[in-house]
């Protein structure tokens, strides 16, 4: 196959990758078809092409409390968690419960997040994964725990296809000098935005164990303690959407994820039924999702739900996922108050081996958790 001379190949880890030229780039290049290394197998291209793709973005909420419904996942309007008032507090606890329940995922408005800092973030990080090739593989490295990573793909022991995407991995607490140093707000941007979700993780997790029963900072204590980071993920546009995909289906590894994206829309959940539901762009919403330490520790009661990322013909997406986690070695398991008659589903580890066996698994698919499952020993049988 010829090589255009604006696709451009550079090892990352094991693999040869494909690194899919700027939006401007794509015309120029007359690429129409996708690489091999990104083409999906067929069962999976006719699941996608089943889903109808989402472009547009919803108009701002301005914060009706409750629950809609129009996005399929739940809009949480937070003002009353964040303003204390215990019946109204009470009342987004509920919310809260039920779309973990139905969903896994919901998404929320009125965060105290600032609006200003959202769009800020989104704008910063395109100019970064607008800069030249040259300028990001500077922050390419082999190093798993770097302050700033930039990478391509999904990097996983035996992918089926590489993810039609760029990211780059940020742990503001440490290092900042080790972050890009362009546009010149990056940095600042980076840890303001690290900072909201600090807090934001807290407030989250404490209604968390409130809609379980528990003291309010009992999930914090135990699951919420890890290092906060986040990815910033790049999806170019893509000349066959069909046949690559942006994020293979997968759950998350953590507690819980607080993501940001912008106006393109692409993210699908596997609802109960086997169908893939999109979870449309809400402007200045964040999405929320439960992770595999959360179904762990609540024994089930909130599970990590699937989902993928589908590409888009023209635009460029990016998103700003958070994760929240426990410490490496906080060993989590289902927590007593939680396990009923049914007994512990699970079996328990240390955070850091759990992540061991999900990176040793290929992490497309909830295959990890699904093999540390245990049967469930139900009521006691007395003769
Ligand atoms: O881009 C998205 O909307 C989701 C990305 C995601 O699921 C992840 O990075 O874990
Ligand atoms: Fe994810």
């Amino acid at each position: 196959m010829e090589v255009a001379s604006s696709r451009i190949y550079f090892p990352c880890i094991q693999f040869k990758t494909f690194d899919q030229p700027k939006n401007e780039d794509l015309a120029a290049s007359g690429i129409r078809e996708v690489p091999a290394v990104f083409k999906l197998p067929s069962q999976i291209q006719d699941s996608c092409s089943s889903c109808s793709s989402s472009n547009s973005s919803d108009d701002e909420n301005n914060g009706t409390a409750g629950i809609h419904e129009e996005n399929s996942v739940a809009v949480i309007d937070l003002s009353d968690l964040l303003h204390q008032d215990s019946e109204r507090r009470a009342s987004v606890v509920v919310n809260i419960r039920s779309a973990l329940e139905e969903w896994g995922f919901f998404q929320v408005v009125n965060h105290g997040v600032p609006t200003a800092l959202m769009d800020e973030i989104l704008r910063v990080y395109k100019l970064f994964f607008e800069l030249p090739l040259e300028e990001k593989t500077k922050y390419y490295t082999t190093d798993p725990n770097p302050t700033f990573r930039f990478g391509v793909g999904r990097i996983t022991p035996s992918p089926s296809a590489q993810n039609w995407k760029d990211f780059a991995i940020v742990r503001p607490g440490r290092d900042l000098d080790k972050l890009s140093a362009h546009p010149p707000t990056f940095r600042e941007v980076t840890v303001a935005y690290n900072n909201a979700m600090i807090h934001l993780k807290r407030e989250l997790l404490n209604a968390l164990s409130e809609s379980l029963g528990l003291s309010p900072s009992f999930i914090d204590d135990v699951a919420g303690e890890g290092e906060q980071f986040f990815v910033c993920n790049f999806y170019p546009p893509c000349p066959e959407p069909k046949v690559a995909i942006g994020a293979s289906s997968h759950s998350d590894f953590g507690t819980i994820t607080t993501l940001l994206q912008d106006d393109v829309g692409g993210l699908e959940i596997l609802d109960k039924h086997n169908n893939w539901i999109q979870v449309k762009p809400l402007r200045h919403a964040l999405v929320i999702n439960a992770g595999d330490q959360l179904e762990v520790f609540t024994n089930g009661k909130y599970r990590s739900v699937s989902h993928r990322v589908r590409v888009n013909p023209d635009r460029c997406r990016i998103s700003i996922p958070s994760f929240i986690s426990p410490l490496p070695r906080t060993y989590i398991a289902p927590s007593p108050s939680l396990v009923g008659e049914e007994g512990p589903l699970y079996k328990g580890d240390s955070f850091r081996d759990y992540l061991v066996g999900y990176y040793a698994n290929d992490v497309n698919e909830k295959l990890y958790i699904e093999s540390i499952k245990l049967k469930p020993s139900g009521p006691l049988q007395l003769h």
